[in-house]
């Protein structure tokens, strides 16, 4: 065994790179490994790059895990991809960009339940921790941190009408700030990037590394190797075959929702029957990969010319010509997404439980599960996706084979509580008086997907399983918390095992109700917190 580090880093995505940055800041020698290639490349890096990276096939495998999810029995046996960063920076490098803290609530949640340090009080620091806002600093948001904030700019009239429409039609209020002190409201989408270039963790954080910091891409990690209850280091998978590498104090596994309940379960910690089903060592029998939950929409396009952009090649080109002359001069140069809003259904206790994605774009329908290019209307238009942010259903990661090269089961159990349809549904509805009030109305040709055919409540519910896809945010299959459910304590140690922490999306004891790629940079920062004491 060589001996190569005080830490190592599983994974350099959102939560892995700033963990083996900050380790390293404080003097450690830290080797951070990572499976997919390095992200230095402009489909990465410019933000409206997305569009391609996403729709074709050949771009998106170099950069993604090319998971699926096993047939969803309540989706008409859907097997809906998985889209999972494989690449330097992880998902912060493939991700959508928008940023969103969540609502407060949900840390004081996380709190409540036995997780000592993590209510929103004590978690703000580590969000303020990594962002710069371009507002500045105040007590809520952070001024000075590697991550770039910035809010849309130039709407559409599209999005412009709809911002005012929503007011008319549901009375919420204009909300300037929904990671600042109240989330609920209609905002201007807020994004991670600046100055044409998306702000990754890998950009953010690794591009200026110091010595001490060895990144390794086209690492993949094949299990921890745990000797008499400790974790002594890790084994990895090379041309040459099978290779050990050894941390002096701490290994971290940061290899997201599917990586880290992977490669525990490679290692010796999961269900025990699970894993002597694959003849592997039971090192500890923990509830690994439970609780597989994510966030769910269905995308409702309607035909507006004032939403001035097409999905065609010609519109893409010209955008790519002008920015490539000039740097940050078109819509390539931020995320596709413009507006926001948080608002409540009839199901909702003490905090908004909708969250309404606005983008002046066609988006392909019924669904995009195929692995083919997917076509979208070429009108202009505008898509609202109604967005489930509390899903009560749960899943579970599970091994397919004891070959780490192998995909995992990924069964998310999508829909398995019918209050999620209905929430879902309710959206829906919701979008739809929203797109029929003054302020749009006039300027909407036809509502393209799903189509007015689809009328009533009934027939909307009958469209969600084939409609309702995922928003990319997989947590909770390495809870932490306190109980038997827990597979991590509230310092992120793995329960019965020495020398081992988690630390990424796969901690949340509950998802956060906004997009997750902000709390995983928290669990970042304050995982590093922790970890240097
Ligand atoms: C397509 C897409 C769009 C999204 N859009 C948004 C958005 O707009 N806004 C938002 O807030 N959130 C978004 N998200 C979600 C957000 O990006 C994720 O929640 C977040 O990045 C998860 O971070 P993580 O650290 O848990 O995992 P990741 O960032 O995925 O990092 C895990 C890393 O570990 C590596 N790895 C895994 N297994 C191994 C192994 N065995 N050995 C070595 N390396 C390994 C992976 O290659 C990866 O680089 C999106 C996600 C996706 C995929």
């Amino acid at each position: 065994m060589t001996e190569v580090a005080d830490y190592i880093v599983v994974g350099s995505g959102s939560a892995g790179a700033i963990i083996a940055r900050r380790l390293a800041d404080a003097g450690a020698a830290v080797t951070l490994l990572e499976a997919g290639r390095r992200d230095n490349t402009r489909l990465v890096r410019k933000p409206g790059m997305i569009g391609p990276l996403h729709s074709v096939p050949q771009l998106k495998q170099i950069v993604d895990w090319g998971h699926y999810t096993v047939e969803q029995k309540h989706a008409l046996a859907r097997k809906v991809p998985m889209t999972h960063g494989k690449v330097v920076g992880g998902s912060s490098s493939i991700n959508g960009m928008v940023f969103v803290r969540g609502n407060r609530k949900n840390f004081d949640d996380w709190a409540a339940e036995g997780n000592t340090g993590w209510s929103y009080e004590d978690v703000l620091p580590s969000f303020k921790k990594f962002e710069s806002f371009e507002d500045g600093g105040n007590e809520w948001r952070g001024g000075d941190g590697p991550i770039k904030v910035i809010r849309a700019r130039d709407l559409t009239p599209a999005s412009e009408s709809f911002i005012e429409a929503l007011v008319q039609a549901t009375g919420a209020r204009r909300n300037p700030d929904y990671n600042g002190a109240e989330q609920e409201g209609v905002s201007i989408f807020q994004q991670s990037n600046s100055n044409g270039l998306r702000s990754s963790t890998a950009v953010g954080y690794l591009d200026d590394r110091p010595a001490n910091l060895t990144v390794l891409p086209k690492t993949q990690v094949a299990r921890v190797v745990i000797e008499n209850g400790r974790a002594v280091g890790v084994e990895i998978l090379t041309v040459r075959g099978r290779e050990v590498l050894r941390a002096a104090r701490e290994v971290i596994v940061s290899a997201g929702a599917f990586g880290s309940p992977q490669l525990l379960q490679l290692s010796g910690i999961g269900p025990a029957d699970h894993l002597r089903a694959f003849d592997i060592d039971v090192v500890a029998d923990l509830p690994v990969g439970d609780n597989l939950h994510d966030h769910l929409f269905v995308p409702m396009s309607f035909a507006m010319p004032t939403a001035l952009h097409r999905s065609s090649p010609g519109h893409f080109a010209s955008a790519l010509v002008r920015e490539t002359l000039r740097n940050n001069s078109t819509w390539l140069a931020r995320s596709v997404f413009e507006v926001v809003s948080f608002l409540r259904t009839s199901q909702a206790k003490d905090i908004p439980d909708l969250q309404l994605h606005v983008l002046p774009w066609s988006y392909p329908g019924p669904n995009q599960d195929a692995p083919i290019r997917h076509v979208p209307d070429p009108r202009c238009a505008l898509t609202v996706m109604s967005t489930l942010i509390y899903p009560r259903s749960r899943g579970t990661v599970r091994l397919l084979s004891a070959d780490p090269a192998a995909a995992p089961a990924i069964d998310p159990n999508y829909l398995d509580e019918q209050v999620d349809v209905d929430t879902l549904v309710e959206g829906m509805e919701l979008i739809r008086e929203i797109m029929a009030a003054g302020p749009i109305a006039g300027a909407v040709d036809t509502e393209v997907q799903p189509g007015a055919q689809h009328r009533t409540r009934a027939d909307l519910a009958k469209e969600v399983p084939n409609r309702a896809t995922t928003v990319y945010h997989p947590v909770g299959t390495c809870r932490m918390g306190v109980d038997e459910r827990a597979v991590v304590d509230p310092t992120l140690r793995v329960r019965g095992v020495e020398g081992l922490r988690v630390a990424d999306a796969s901690i949340m004891p509950s998802i956060v109700g906004g997009n997750t790629n902000a709390t995983t940079m928290m669990i970042g920062e304050h995982a590093a917190a922790m970890l240097l004491g």
